[in-house]
């Protein structure tokens, strides 16, 4: 049984499954590192090694040792103790076999190809077929891709010359399985395969070849299968020469088109075009903690929001009275979509999700919502949304009665592309009373990926004055790396608390 321990428990242990997975298709296997007490003495915590074959030429990894503790916590601790969060907690989940989604590169020759990520500082591929980080579906399922490049005479990309066919493979895991008992779901995940080609689209001359990849894969590891690994698989065109890994056109190919999974409360649909956390249970935990910061019937702005995951399932778990989705990429609007069409009692609720930029017009988001969550990318706040929550309270009569307020901007806006992203957005449920619009938020909860950047988003808040920090949660979302996932939530401060603190101050000087 795989184990999922948190740091609410005194006893932290550290262990995986020994079940084995699959038979055949080069059976993808978890490694069984003994049951050990974390907080034992440091020769018996040696067991959370990461034991891969590739920690020193792949760049995924950094830390060999002590999974449970990336070296980068003992900072975190240390900077929350400076802010005043004492009991800052750090939760552990699986420290292997928690990658569910992945993105790797497809290079090397279609003798011997190479699927994996690149070398530090290069473009060198390294192939990483026994990572200890991934699912080991996604190791099966590389497995098969290679056998399928070889057999069928796939060429990889290659980046000098433009030239080769396979350019990227996304695998991600899905495992929700009603079918099997809960505490199988997760050792026998199913992977959506997208296969990044180097064409304009399906009318290209070497769209046979994609055909033929696709059907190879699904032949082998398909649902009429024994075993059945794979999911679905997509094709994604791309012909530019930038970094940039996906291209605009997404084309379903066999097997399931949507994929679904359960975290927080809800089943979630993610087109593979979608941001998807990439360690579902870890994930999990997280949204089960934010649950607890949100109080029932709250009317929340989830910004960052990809398709939707966090507020979705606190509009389910807190009933909330309306929950307002932002996010950039148009893409996501389709599993938002989908979510919903499976979403519990969907007329007594106001649920939005709107294709915008959440640093435009920032006070259009934050004004009338009693939560706010972020959770933007490794880069941080955007500065202008910084800026929006950092002088919210600086003078809330301006802010309410100004001419130039950006409820009036919104009503007047001309722009065509902001006109269209409206015009994209999402409305669901028929429920009116969404209280006060021009309220302000009390909570504001900042879930980080990027370390650096929240310490100085954190910093902002704070020296504005007008936030607060209540609480702290670490999570360890990618044991063997230097990140993790910071939950913090941030309490406005009233007026008059302002007005004290800056009475005293006055006084001191
Ligand atoms: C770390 S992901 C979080 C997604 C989502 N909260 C989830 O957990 O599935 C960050 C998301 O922010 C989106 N994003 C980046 N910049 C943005 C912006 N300025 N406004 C709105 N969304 C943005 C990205 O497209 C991505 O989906």
């Amino acid at each position: 049984m795989p184990l999922c321990v948190f740091s609410s428990s005194p006893l932290t242990t550290c262990r995986l499954s020994s079940t084995p997975f699959r038979t055949s298709l080069s059976p993808p296997k978890l490694p069984a590192p003994p049951l050990v007490n974390l907080n034992a003495a440091p020769s018996s915590r040696q067991s959370c090694v990461l034991e891969c074959p590739h920690f020193q030429s792949c760049s995924g990894c950094t830390q060999e040792l002590n999974l449970h503790r990336p070296l980068v916590l003992e900072e975190v601790e240390n900077f929350f103790e400076g802010v005043g969060v004492s009991d800052f907690a750090f939760d552990n989940c699986r420290l292997w076999g928690w990658r569910c989604r992945a993105k790797l590169a497809v290079r090397g020759s279609s003798v011997q190809p190479l699927i994996g990520l690149y070398k530090e500082g290069t473009h060198d591929v390294v192939d990483i077929p026994e990572c200890k980080a991934h699912h080991p579906s996604i190791n099966a399922a590389v497995e098969l891709l290679r056998q399928g490049i070889t057999e069928l005479h796939i060429d990889p990309y290659d980046e000098d010359e433009g030239t080769g066919d396979l350019r990227y493979v996304q695998m991600a895991v899905t495992t929700y399985n009603t079918s099997l008992p809960a505490s199988d779901r997760y050792k026998n995940g199913k992977v959506q395969v997208a296969l990044v080609w180097n064409s304009r689209n399906e009318r290209s001359p070497n769209y046979e070849k994609l055909d033929a990849l696709a059907n190879f894969l699904w032949r082998n590891a398909g649902s009429r299968n024994t075993v059945h690994l794979i999911h679905s698989v997509w094709a994604n065109f791309q012909t530019s020469t930038n970094n940039i890994i996906f291209g605009n056109r997404w084309r379903h190919l066999l097997g399931e088109r949507d994929f679904w999974e359960h975290v927080g409360g809800i089943d979630i649909s993610l087109a593979p075009s979608s941001f998807g956390q990439a360690n579902t249970q870890a994930f999990n935990a997280l949204l089960r903690k934010l649950q607890k910061y949100v109080p029932n019937g709250a009317s929340v702005a989830d910004l960052y929001a990809g398709a939707g995951v966090i507020g979705l399932s606190l509009a389910a778990t807190r009933k909330c009275r309306s929950v307002k989705c932002v996010e950039v990429n148009k893409e996501s609007k389709l599993s938002f979509e989908k979510t919903v069409e499976r979403f519990p009692n969907v007329v007594e609720r106001n649920i939005s999700w709107h294709h915008a930029d959440a640093s435009d017009e920032p006070f259009s988001w934050l004004m009338g919502s009693d939560v706010i969550v972020v959770d933007p990318p490794r880069k941080g706040l955007d500065a202008r949304l910084l800026d929006a929550l950092q002088t919210i309270t600086t003078d809330e009569k301006d802010q309410k009665s100004s001419p130039n307020s950006s409820h009036q901007k919104l009503k007047d806006e001309k722009r065509p592309w902001i006109l269209r992203a409206r015009e994209a957005s999402v409305q669901v449920g028929t429920k009116t009373n969404l209280g006060d619009p021009q309220s302000l938020p009390q909570t504001l909860i900042y879930i980080s990926c990027g370390w650096e950047s929240f310490k100085q988003d954190c910093k902002s808040l704070l020296s504005s004055k007008r936030w607060h920090l209540e609480k702290a949660h670490g999570f360890n979302f990618f044991p063997g790396t230097q990140s993790i996932e910071v939950l913090a939530v941030f309490k406005r401060r009233q007026r008059a608390q302002l007005k004290k603190k800056s009475g005293k101050k006055k006084k001191r000087s």
